[in-house]
């Protein structure tokens, strides 16, 4: 299949622009999987059109015998979950990344709850086949945190489904938390509750039961916007309905954004971000909110601003190694991302006045061309494959052109 490649012309001033973010895939995707688990029956307002919610909402709308997830990760993990309480019997598959994500610790502890499942290629990994869990074999499971998050929020939406509930023993370092919590909260919504304390969280046998619910506009969405800000010469740019009070974990890019030269007025329209001085040297933890990475990794490579990273490990499995990805990208205009046992350092490029229409590569990674998008207010840029932010943001390139951008197809 062809790859496009789209020419951003330089674009540095953004005049006062007011974007209309998606909305969050991760809280779309929790409540749609928890809907279907109430019956269908609730009023769900403002549901993402993201790919990934999209295919959400066809499969969970399917009787099978195949759900193909492509490559969206929330999608094959929730409904994995989803499937052992409620599928006689489902084949769950993705995209050639998709059957390179592990997904070893959540189908074990299924297993162990009383789910069959069995692997159709490769042990640990899609595409499985499921049956459902008949009579429950334990109330009690210990799972790892390091890996990722989206195994525990798996089970604990299914966990007040099962007749004697469940308890969740946490081990080791807990990754990418606020996505623990935000599935509680819209658990909570649905009216169901749980108790997490140190490392155990219990879910008694409930019942869901259907609401009206509105879902956030997507705060990974905003950090683009922030990195706008962050590169351009002057920006006013208004999210519109971004608040500041939010179940999103990706809400800290405001904080760590203030570092980097953006500052944000919540006002009743949104959040307002605005130029303010940036430090000469940054240091962030990405273990609660790894999807941010790669955005602050561009936007200090680009603004020479040295970066200690740490938190990043979990960003090996996702839609591309976005180590390695980073790594090669940056590297197109000089800086570079160096790893240092379980530290990264962001070297960032000598000059960006160097730019000369470098042609970014994008790996499947929605987040790739998004985080390297920006860079067009610093000088013309090619960006390959970029129907790849159809995963979470598909308007992103109409937002742009909304900013102001020239954008054309080579
Ligand atoms: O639960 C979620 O909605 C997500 C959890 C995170 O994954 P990990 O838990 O694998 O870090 C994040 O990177 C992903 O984009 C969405
Ligand atoms: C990692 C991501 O998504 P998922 O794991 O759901 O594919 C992401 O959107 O950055």
């Amino acid at each position: 299949m062809k790859e496009n490649t789209l020419y951003i012309k330089k674009h540095s001033r953004i005049n006062s622009t007011v974007i209309m973010l998606p909305a969050s895939k991760s809280i779309a995707n929790r409540a749609l999987i928890i809907d279907a688990l109430a019956g269908k029956k609730s009023p769900l307002k403002n549901v993402s059109e993201a790919r990934d919610t999209v295919t959400m909402q066809r499969l969970l709308n399917s009787d099978g015998p195949i759900w193909d997830v492509l490559d969206a990760g929330t999608t094959m993990r929730f409904l994995t979950a989803y499937a052992a309480v409620r599928a006689e019997e489902i084949t769950l598959t993705g995209t050639k990344r998709m059957q390179e994500r592990p997904i070893k610790i959540l189908a074990d502890s299924l297993q162990e709850l009383g789910a069959d499942i069995k692997y159709l290629n490769n042990e640990g990994y899609p595409p499985i086949k499921i049956k459902r869990i008949k009579d429950q074999l334990t109330s009690r499971i210990k799972i790892r945190g390091d890996i990722s998050s989206q195994y525990i929020s798996a089970l604990l939406m299914i966990a007040p489904e099962l007749p004697e509930g469940l308890t969740i023993e946490l081990t080791g370092h807990i990754g990418s938390r606020p996505y623990i919590k935000m599935t509680l909260a819209v658990m909570k919504a649905f009216g169901v509750n749980a108790d997490w304390k140190e490392n155990i969280i219990n879910i008694p046998k409930q019942s869901y039961h259907p609401a009206q619910y509105t879902v956030e506009p997507d705060w990974s969405a905003a950090s683009y916007w922030y990195s706008f800000a962050a590169l351009s010469e002057d920006a006013e740019i208004i999210l519109k309905d971004l608040k500041d009070d939010s179940i999103q974990g990706d809400r800290r890019i405001a904080d760590y954004m203030s570092q980097l030269g953006v500052s944000t007025e919540f006002t009743p329209q949104g959040a307002h971000l605005s130029k303010k001085a940036h430090e000469a040297n940054a240091s962030f933890d990405f273990t609660d909110c790894p999807d941010m990475a790669q955005t602050v990794a561009v936007i200090c490579a680009a603004k020479g601003i040295t970066c200690k990273m740490t938190g990043l490990e979990s960003l090996r499995i996702k839609e591309t190694d976005r180590i390695a990805a980073l790594q090669t990208e940056l590297s197109k205009f000089g800086a570079r991302l160096e790893e240092n046992e379980d530290q990264w350092l962001l070297v960032p490029a000598h000059s960006i006045a160097e730019l000369r229409s470098p042609e970014f590569d994008t790996y499947h990674d929605h987040r790739m061309a998004m985080a390297f998008a920006p860079l067009s207010t610093l000088g013309d840029i090619k960006i390959k494959d970029p129907e790849v932010v159809n995963k979470s943001y598909p308007g992103f390139w109409k937002d742009m052109n909304k900013a102001g951008f020239k954008i054309s197809e080579l």
